[in-house]
């Protein structure tokens, strides 16, 4: 049956990602003979400024009625001081479709190993997982704001815990069979909790292994030693930063992406990343974060296993080959890379 795929391009590089992201979607689909239609939906910024508000209902009624949803990027300084920002817009969506547990993977691609900052010994079989907590926690709380006076409230209810630390051990249990549950138990009431909650969901997993590491220490061990993880499961604001500091392993945020799952309905898949507001507009915005969020929604939302190795297989070749775009040392545009792509499918 033709899968039916809400886009939301949204602001920054979001179109030229998007774009790019598709076209390999358009390419492999026929090798997997995988049907499937695109509906484009206004979203974040490009939203506020059609309709005033960053996820319009017709957005939302779209994507509940997905099969799936690939979101580029929101966001983008011109927002920094307007009442409604896109970045609401996310979160919103993210909240509305219960999309509470956020996969983001970090593994280095073969052709990445040369490309890394960090010393060959140190990346060695890094092969791991941020597994973080997206619907609730600081970002959700009351927030409230004058000129003397700002606060931010985190809450987290044992449920809400617990169905993310099991989604951690289900995961693990798939791979090395070890999570790293990560909090500030010396401080916080929400991360005490975390930690018992942690502990009585593992009685459940006697297979798996489970450790406990503090944000702040974890912050440094995760790119000293980051062989030693396997699957890392924190909270939401935690997870925002320590996925982004994991892209130092391979080089740079433009390879990342991340799956976002529901209890029940559509998952989303969107890099890591923003809207690099940058270098948006120049062409020279790396696709891959985009292109393997591609992969990682043939694979999880529609059992495409072959077509989603096919994609990471190309973007290893390719990298291979030595395109690169700026961001990885080299010169290749957002278009010559995803055309590489595209020609090394299946070869
Ligand atoms: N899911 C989303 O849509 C997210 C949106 N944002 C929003 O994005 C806007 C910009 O935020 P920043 O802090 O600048 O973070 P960012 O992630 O957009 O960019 C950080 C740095 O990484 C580079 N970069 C990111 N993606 C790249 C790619 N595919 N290829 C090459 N270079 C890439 C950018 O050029 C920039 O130098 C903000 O409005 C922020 O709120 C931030 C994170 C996630
Ligand atoms: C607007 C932010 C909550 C988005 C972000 O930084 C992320 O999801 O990684
Ligand atoms: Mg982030």
């Amino acid at each position: 049956m033709t899968k039916k795929i809400v886009t939301l391009a949204g602001d920054g590089i979001g179109p030229e990602i998007m774009a790019a992201g598709l076209q390999v979607l358009e390419a492999v689909a026929p090798k997997i003979n995988f049907e499937y239609e695109t509906k484009a939906r206004n979203f974040g910024g490009a939203a506020i400024d059609a309709d005033g508000h960053p996820l319009p209902d017709e957005t939302l009624a779209s994507a509940k009625s997905s099969d799936a949803i690939l979101l580029a990027a929101i966001g983008g300084p011109q927002y920094n001081d307007a009442e409604v920002r896109p970045e609401q817009g996310l979160l919103e969506l993210r909240k509305e479709l219960g999309l509470f547990a956020n996969i983001r993977p970090v593994q280095i691609f073969e052709a990445l190993k040369h490309l890394s900052p960090l010393k060959a010994e140190i990346i060695e079989g890094v092969d791991f997982v941020v597994v973080r907590e997206l619907t609730g926690g600081i970002y959700f709380g009351e927030h409230s704001l004058n000129k003397q006076f700002a606060r931010d409230v985190n809450d987290y209810s044992y449920e809400e815990i617990e169905r993310i630390i099991r989604v951690a051990f289900d995961i693990a249990r798939g791979r090395g069979k070890k999570v790293t549950s990560v909090d500030k138990q010396n401080v916080l009431a929400t991360s005490k909790l975390w930690r018992i909650v942690a502990e009585e969901v593992a009685k459940d997993y006697p297979d798996v292994q489970l450790e406990h590491a503090l944000v702040d220490s974890l912050a440094m061990k995760m790119i000293t030693n980051p062989s030693d993880f396997d699957v890392i499961v924190t909270e939401n604001l935690f997870g925002d930063i320590l996925s982004d500091e994991s892209s130092v392993l391979p080089g740079t945020l433009g390879v990342m992406p991340s799956a976002s799952h529901a209890q029940n309905g559509p998952s989303l898949y969107e890099p890591i990343h923003g809207s690099a507001p940058d270098i948006a507009g120049l062409g020279i915005a790396n696709p891959i974060s985009m292109i393997l969020s591609v992969a990682m929604m043939l694979r999880e939302s529609f059992g495409e296993t072959t077509g989603a190795q096919y994609i990471e297989d190309a973007v290893n070749k390719t990298l291979l080959d030595g395109v690169l775009t700026k961001d990885l040392g080299g010169n290749a545009s957002l278009d010559e890379m995803t055309s590489a792509i595209i020609n090394n499918l299946c070869v």
